[in-house]
Order: structure tokens, then sequence, then C-alpha cells
């Protein structure tokens, strides 16, 4: 594990995001997303993907309503809120886009059972909602789970990508460059937390951001049908 003073003026998350590069790699740039970026997706694999996130993310809002606590307890800067908030803000359009883009797919929402990866998952986002999760771990994963899909989807936009033209809008929610600065933003609360933490709770940050980095590699492979 890479201490801060071995790390030079590079934050500890970047530093993570350094020595976990290979794992990174998996989940930011994995064959569904390639496959979105070039063109050849499977649209049943997309289908599947659309139903199971959706889930996922009706998951995500109570989790995310836990860091907020957190911060409320714990943060020493009132911005913390504000930008997670706007986060809130945002999941709560994302539902509403995933139920419009179910329909335009015919992919039914109600009444589809979460798949293994998919369960797996939730359960890791609920075991971090407990009290006794310090802030830091707790907005470190947030971090985590919202930087994977900016990076990954950000890869479809490139000039150079094949992004099929209805699956666009689906990559801007979450490669655009507004998403990307609200990412940094999670990374900024995230560094601050970290450089006053102790050890302890130092490695259980990083031990959460390659769980989050584990469980995308997971859910990527579910929507592949894997
Ligand atoms: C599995 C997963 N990871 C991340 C995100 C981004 N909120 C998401 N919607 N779904």
């Amino acid at each position: 594990m890479e201490s801060r003073s071995s790390s030079g003026d590079m934050g500890r998350i970047a530093s993570w995001v350094k020595s976990h590069r290979p794992m990174y790699h998996r989940a930011t740039q994995h064959p569904f997303v390639v496959g979105i970026s070039d063109g050849s997706v499977d649209l049943s694999a997309f289908k599947r993907w659309l139903a199971q996130d959706y889930i996922f993310v009706k998951e995500f809002v109570p989790f995310l309503a836990s860091v907020l606590l957190k911060a409320w307890k714990h943060s020493d800067d009132e911005s913390d809120m504000e930008i997670l908030l706007g986060g809130m803000t945002s999941l709560s359009d994302e539902l509403a886009w995933f139920r419009k883009e179910a329909s335009k797919w015919d992919v039914k929402l109600v009444g589809i059972a979460p798949q293994q990866a998919n369960l797996e998952y939730c359960r890791f986002l609920q075991s971090l909602m407990l009290p006794e999760v310090d802030y830091a771990v707790a907005i470190t994963a947030f971090w985590a789970i919202e930087t994977v899909y900016q990076e990954s989807f950000s890869l479809c936009l490139d000039s150079s990508s094949k992004t099929p033209e209805e699956l666009m809008e689906t990559c801007q929610r979450w490669g655009s460059a507004n998403f990307g600065h609200y990412c940094c933003s999670l990374q900024k609360i995230a560094d601050r937390c970290l450089e006053k933490a102790s050890s302890d709770i130092i490695r259980k940050a990083e031990e959460a951001f390659v769980c989050v980095l584990e469980h995308e590699v997971n859910f990527w492979n579910m929507s592949c049908g894997e």
C-alpha cells in the first residue's frame, strides 16, 4: 500500500488509481463499454444492463443519503453537503431517465429480479451505509462508483468512437464534462478526508475502492450475460 509520502504531491486517490491500474482498467474499459464505443454492442446486453442498473440506482439513493448524513455529522466543509445534494438531484433525474429509456427500448423495469452480481453489489452498498463506517471510507466508495461510469462512458464520446446514435444519450449522461467535474469534486472531498484520516481508515478506504472496482467488473460481466 502506497503512502502519501511515497506518492509525492499526488493525492491519495490518484495514487490508488495508479497502484491499482490493471483493476481500474478492467472496470473502466470493460468489453461491454468498448462494444458501445466501437458499435459492436449486443443490444440484448444493453437492455439487460438497463433493467439491472435501474435496480442498482434505486439502492444507490439510500446509500447517497447515508453519505449525506455522514457529511452532515462529520464534515468540516459545508460545501460537501451542496455537492452531495447536487448528486441526489441528478440521481432523481437518473431514475426518471431510466424509466423513459426503458420504454424506448421496450424493457420491463417492474417485477425484474436483481441478478447475483447486482445483489452482491447492493449488499456491499448496504454494508457501507452502517453508521460505524467512516465518512472518508463512504465518500471514497461513492467517488469510485461515480468515476467508473464517468471514465467508461466518456470513452464512448471520444471523437474516434463509433457509438450508435441511439446510445449517445446514455453515454452523455455519465460521460459528459459536467459529470466529470462532479467526479473531480468528489475526489477532492475524498482526498481531503483521507489526509486527516488514521492509517486504519486509510486502509479501509483503499479496500472499499478495490471492492468497488471488483463489483463494477462483475456488473459489466453480468450485463454481458456471463
Ligand atoms: C453499477 C453502477 N455503477 C455506477 C453507476 C453510476 N451512478 C451506476 N448507475 N451503476
